[in-house]
């Protein structure tokens, strides 16, 4: 859908990209956690505009408040909605996509028909409608925002470094497509029976290339300097330990808050070079990177880390496929870069990211 919306558009000027990635992985989430979808790609027919990137990107504002003063998170649940609204639009907001949760849950419970893949709600059984919501909206904050930034990162990366793009369509163009040219993860599986063996040699190789493109460096160097959530993630010190929590030699007593952040991990030259900061996938191909997984963590570390850390990459890949066999792609200057703010996850400001499709077929 998305593609075929890039297509219509692509003969209109440049189009956002990062707006229309948010709506896809927003979507993607609205299909997981909430079993529907949201209409959200079609609903501006001139581009990727919706009421839920405006109401997100006004709640976005908010963030830091809650996040520092605990006591506006308990005063907004205490007074009546209408003053709210009136006190702060954004966290209005933010009230406004909560309502869309609830709404999806009532509509899940009324529906009978199901959908042919996994959704949250159906591991919720036992929970009551309103942590329903409130896990449902987790997800919803949590996995669609971080991973379209991070596809947005890669693309500029991709765009502005042409050994980059150009390695990058060589594997693309040899993936499996089906009789329309797309590319087709299901006509790779038929060519598997179709020549007699559970793998032919065109199968084989296109499994070959896949899996390639699926480990691929781009992505992972993306996740690495897009790093969507680059601030320090706190965990305190439990009292429970049996034995004294040791860090760099220095023993943390119990209570301690401590942290580790992206940005601080994926920057520090003493790990990845002098080159720390250049986006530089042949960093992740070889024996080396072995050792530069430690130090990898865009999805934290630990029992609370990203529980959408395959989900994303997973988006990502079949993203940037897609586009990437559909459309030579091209940026027209700096300016279309917008601003990156860090609002506890990674946005990027006006312009968004403006690309210029060509199709390519
Ligand atoms: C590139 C994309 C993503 C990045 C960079 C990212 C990053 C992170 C990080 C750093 C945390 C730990 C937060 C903390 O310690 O306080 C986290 C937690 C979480 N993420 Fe993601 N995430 C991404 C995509 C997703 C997706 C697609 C989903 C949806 C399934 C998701 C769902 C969650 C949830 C529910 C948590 C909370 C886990 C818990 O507290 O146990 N994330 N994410």
């Amino acid at each position: 859908m998305l593609i075929e919306k890039i297509h219509f558009l692509a003969g209109n000027g440049p189009v956002n990209v990062y707006d229309a990635f948010r709506l896809m992985t927003t979507e993607v989430i609205l299909q997981l956690a909430f079993g529907r979808s949201g209409g959200l790609i079609e609903e501006d027919q001139n581009g990727f505009r919706s009421w839920f990137l405006e109401g997100f990107d006004a709640a976005a504002k908010s963030i830091p408040d809650l996040q520092y003063q605990p006591w506006l998170r308990k005063l907004i649940n205490i007074i009546p909605q209408t003053l709210v609204y009136k006190l702060s639009p954004e966290i209005g907001n933010l009230l406004d996509i909560m309502k869309f949760a609830e709404g999806s849950v009532r509509q899940w419970q009324k529906s009978e028909s199901r959908p042919d893949h996994p959704v949250v709600f159906e591991a919720l059984e036992t929970v009551n409608d309103a942590e329903k919501v409130t896990e449902a909206m987790d997800i919803l904050i949590a996995g669609a925002d971080t991973t379209a930034s991070t596809l947005t990162t890669g693309l500029i990366h991709i765009l502005t470094d042409s050994e980059i793009e150009r390695r990058l369509l060589e594997e693309v163009d040899l993936l499996p497509t089906d009789e329309n040219g797309q590319l087709s993860f299901q006509a790779l599986e038929k060519s598997a029976y179709l020549v007699g063996h559970p793998i032919g040699y065109y199968a084989s190789r296109a499994i070959e290339v896949l899996t390639r493109f699926a480990q691929n460096a781009t992505v992972k160097e993306a996740l690495r300097v897009g790093m969507a959530v680059p601030g320090r993630l706190p965990r305190v010190v439990p009292d429970s330990l049996t034995e004294p929590f040791i860090v760099d030699g220095k023993v943390v007593p119990p209570g301690t808050t401590v942290s580790i952040s992206a940005y601080t991990m994926h920057t520090a030259t003493s790990i990845w070079g002098p080159d720390a900061r250049k986006f530089r996938p042949d960093r992740w191909i070889g024996p080396q990177s072995k050792g530069l997984e430690q130090y990898f963590c865009t999805f934290s570390k630990g029992a609370r880390m990203c529980i959408g850390q395959n989900l994303a990459p997973a988006e990502i890949i079949i993203a940037l496929a897609y586009l990437l066999r559909n459309f030579k792609m091209s940026l027209r200057s700096k300016s279309d870069i917008g601003a990156k703010t860090d609002r506890f996850t990674l946005q990027y400001g006006d312009p968004g990211l403006q690309v210029t499709f060509k199709p390519r077929y």
